[in-house]
């Protein structure tokens, strides 16, 4: 295997006209995670992609493979898998297709069966592309870019259409695929899609970098809130309006802006109200995502 190499993208930018893909973006991808390349639809995800394996030619700015762009790299079947809009000749079979990159990337044949089993679709191999199910198709896709045994892969939306048992496949081998010290890029339009296979995060929208760190720092950023209810909600209210702890009442009860239930229901107790109901109320991940692309797009 080749050793992972950082993916660089520094001060990226691509204008199709008057329409700017993508806007002075800047990011890393390091080795031996799993990164969630993420954005909304036309976010500018597949234009970046495309600049750095080399198919569009950037406005400004640079992408890379450890500082080497990719046309420039000398082995770059082996140095790099990608799966961009993966086009397979129907009428082939499976075997015959990886056959036909092999032999032009010069790797040996034997690499074929190998990518065949390790991605699950060895019985299927000599069965015509056609007849594949999405998840057979995403699986060959995922065996092509494994040919060279690179150390880097860019993968465009490898979940999408996947039926649960094949997410629950591609998670874990995405996983070992990092595990194994390599760099692993993954698009999608949903963070529910990839949450629970990607370490990093870089989320786009309108073609510009708005978040890039750890799913965790993520997390952070979810805005934590309090529901407290009582059988006396006005007497309730005036005990939040006098800890100064604001609120917005809900179906439930009283949506505290305070993270902490102990401090909300402290409030309560210091005013003498009984509190029916007390807990923290977490906005999930993907309102978080939601709500740092919808702000950026504003
Ligand atoms: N060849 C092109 N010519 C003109 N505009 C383009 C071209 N390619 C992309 N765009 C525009 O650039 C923007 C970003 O598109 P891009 O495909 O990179 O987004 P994306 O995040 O990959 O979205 P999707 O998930 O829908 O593919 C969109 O407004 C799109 O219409």
């Amino acid at each position: 295997m080749a050793s992972g190499i950082p993916i660089e993208i520094t001060g990226l930018t691509k204008q199709f006209g008057a329409v700017t893909a993508v806007d002075d973006l800047t990011f890393t991808v390091e080795p031996g995670k799993v990164t969630g390349f993420l954005g909304p639809n036309g976010a500018g995800k597949t234009t970046t992609l495309r600049v750095l394996l080399g198919l569009v030619r950037p406005t400004r700015g640079t992408a890379t493979f450890g500082g080497t762009p990719y046309a420039s790299l000398t082995r770059p079947f082996e140095s790099v898998g990608a799966a961009l809009e993966a086009t397979f000749h129907p009428g082939r079979t499976a075997r015959n297709h990886l056959r036909v990159y092999a032999t032009a990337a010069g790797l040996p044949r034997s690499r074929v069966q190998e990518v065949l089993d390790q991605v699950g679709i060895s019985e299927f191999a000599d069965r015509r592309v056609a007849g594949y199910s999405l998840g057979m198709r995403q699986r060959l896709s995922l065996a092509t870019t494994l040919l060279g045994d690179p150390g880097v892969l860019v993968l465009d939306e490898p979940i999408n259409g996947l039926d649960p048992e094949g997410i629950k496949w591609i998670r874990g081998f995405l996983r070992s695929l990092a595990d194994e010290g390599r760099t692993v890029l993954v698009s999608s339009h949903l963070l529910s899609e990839v949450q629970q296979s990607v370490d990093e995060v870089v989320i786009i929208s309108k073609g510009r970098l708005v978040k890039a760190g750890t799913l965790s720092s993520l997390e952070l950023d979810a805005e934590a809130q309090t529901i407290i209810d009582s059988p006396d909600r006005r007497a309730l209210a005036a005990a939040l309006d006098a800890a100064r702890i604001p609120y917005t009442e809900g179906r439930n009860g009283l949506i505290a802006a305070e993270p902490d239930p102990a401090v909300v229901g402290h409030a309560a107790f210091v005013a003498g109200v009984e509190v029916s109901s007390l807990h923290r109320l977490k906005s999930g991940l993907e309102e978080s995502f939601l709500a740092l692309v919808n702000g950026e797009a504003e």
